[in-house]
């Protein structure tokens, strides 16, 4: 997630370097729809624009969805759904994703661009607050190792909650792909050196990134690609 108060880029690579990743490898294979997904969000929140996921992270999760073969999958923080609609063009025709998010609005922004790719009919787009469609759906059997690969991408001070929640509804051999979980670089700073903006987030992802670490339900994988993800395979 950005604001105008966050740095543009992540803090983990230089400026060159990210530019190097995306015009060499990201933008030359990026879907068409992907792209006006991403050219009409920079359009409409120029100042929110970093919200979606980059190109190269789009590229990373679809390649994961395909060597996992996943056919159900939840993602817990849409926007403009850029994540949702690479996701979307990852799945077998016969796949679906449950998507939620708090603001319909983010959503009808990319979702032209989703259906002329041709995905709308693999979503179920719920408009909630996440952590109470969580809490439903983990006390509800029937959701109970439901899906083969969670996204979570919303707010980070819950990431610890999430955790709980989405533990119990992936597949054991599926996994859970936490976003942001190295927060533009400030989990290694101290936190007077943080903008407070920042503090009480990278408050959640510290909590979550020393909550899976310890969690003997899932081998992990820190990957610092974008802003940081946490692939989380759940092994019981
Ligand atoms: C970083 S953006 C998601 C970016 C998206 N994955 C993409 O690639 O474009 C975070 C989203 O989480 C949503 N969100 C934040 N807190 C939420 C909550 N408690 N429940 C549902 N959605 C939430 C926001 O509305 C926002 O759209």
């Amino acid at each position: 997630m950005a604001s105008n108060n966050f740095p543009a880029k992540s803090l983990l690579k230089s400026e060159a370097l990210a530019k190097y990743i995306l015009n060499t490898s990201a933008y030359p294979r990026e879907h068409e729809q992907l792209k006006g997904i991403r050219e009409a969000t920079a359009d409409k929140y120029p100042k929110l624009s970093g919200m979606g996921i980059p190109v190269d992270e789009g590229q990373f999760l679809s390649m994961l969805l395909k060597l996992i073969k996943a056919k159900k999958t939840l993602e817990i923080g849409v926007f403009t759904g850029y994540s949702l609609l690479a996701t979307a063009l990852a799945l077998p025709d016969d796949g679906h994703i449950t998507a939620i998010d708090m603001s319909r609005e983010y959503f009808d922004v990319g979702l032209p661009f989703i259906k002329k790719a041709g995905m709308e009919h693999k979503i179920n787009f719920i408009e909630s607050d996440a952590i109470k469609v969580l809490s439903e759906m983990s006390s509800n059997d029937k959701h109970k190792e439901e899906f083969d690969f969670i996204f979570v991408d919303a707010d980070k001070t819950n990431y610890v909650k999430y955790h709980e929640h989405v533990k119990k509804l992936v597949k054991i051999g599926g996994v859970i792909a936490y976003d942001n979980t190295l927060w533009y670089g400030y989990v290694a700073q101290e936190e007077e050196e943080v903008p407070e903006v920042a503090r009480a987030s990278r408050k959640g992802i510290l909590d979550l990134n020393i909550n899976l670490a310890s969690d003997p339900c899932m081998e992990i994988c820190q990957v610092s690609i974008g802003d940081g993800v946490t692939l989380c395979r759940r092994i019981s």
